[in-house]
């Protein structure tokens, strides 16, 4: 770890973010595991997506240690469903499913879906299901689990629940609290702080509405690679990041 790294580090309250120098609520867009496989010659892609799940407790922790309140993790897009191959999508199901069961099994975060569960095999949508009701009182930290996510489909579903609301009860007033309440991530403040890694500048529709004021930080690192160091390297760079919201 660098020095500037290290006195930032020390800096940190544990569990205090409110002074707005460590994000409130942090998603991650989790790429680059097929590159990172192919660069290290592994025989299967899969392998890559398999190393990058063993990374996500322990990124998890080092949030909980910054005292980051909410982490949304991005581990199947909508897009990776209508576009990869079957063999490799059936290896990220059976993934996620082991990621969201350890998760669980640590008993420390809240677990929420936030993925078109109708688009999943029924056992991982079972699991994950299954994953929200076991730990509902948990009050550590909440892991918002982006499998079977898009943004554009996030939007959707909160248009067709306010359509049904409309088409119920009249008219109602569409505000943007309203609508952000219908979103998967109703309730919970918008993200400060999104990181991709893996080098690519874009966030391909992640947390479409819910990011539009969001800080984006681009880590060349492929996910497998992320380590503690990368996490307080965006986090140094948030914190000094000017916020306006149009001020
Ligand atoms: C490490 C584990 C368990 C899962 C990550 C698997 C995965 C498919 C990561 C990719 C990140 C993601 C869900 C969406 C954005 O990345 P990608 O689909 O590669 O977008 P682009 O095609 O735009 O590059
Ligand atoms: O993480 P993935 O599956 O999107 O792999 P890559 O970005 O390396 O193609
Ligand atoms: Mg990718």
């Amino acid at each position: 770890m660098d020095s500037t790294i290290s006195m930032f580090a020390q800096n940190i309250p544990p569990q205090d973010n409110a002074d707005g120098h460590i994000p409130r609520h942090l998603a991650i867009i989790l790429d680059g595991n097929r590159r990172w496989a192919r660069a290290n010659k592994l025989a299967d892609v899969s392998e890559g997506h398999r190393i990058g799940f063993n990374k996500i407790p322990e990124v998890l922790s080092w949030c909980e240690d910054l005292g980051i309140r909410i982490v949304t993790l991005w581990m199947l897009s909508t897009d990776n469903i209508r576009n990869r191959p079957s063999r490799e999508l059936a290896a990220l199901y059976e993934i996620d499913e082991d990621v969201v069961q350890r998760l669980v099994e640590t008993k420390r975060f809240k677990l929420n879906a936030i993925g078109s569960l109708k688009l999943l095999p029924d056992r991982l949508a079972g699991v994950l299901r299954t994953a929200v009701q076991k730990t509902k009182d948990v009050s550590g930290m909440l892991v918002n689990l982006g499998i079977a996510y898009g943004g554009r489909e996030d939007i959707l579903e909160a248009i067709q629940s306010v359509i049904a609301d409309v088409v119920a009860s009249g008219e109602i007033e569409i505000t943007e609290e309203l609508f952000s309440a219908r979103l998967s991530t109703g309730g919970q403040p918008d993200p400060d702080l999104v990181i991709r890694t893996s080098g690519e500048y874009r966030t391909s529709g992640f947390l479409l509405w819910q990011a539009a004021l969001s800080e984006l930080y681009f880590c060349d690192c492929h996910w497998p690679d992320f380590t503690r160091t990368h996490l307080l390297r965006a986090v140094e760079a948030y914190s000094l990041r000017d916020r306006r919201f149009g001020y």
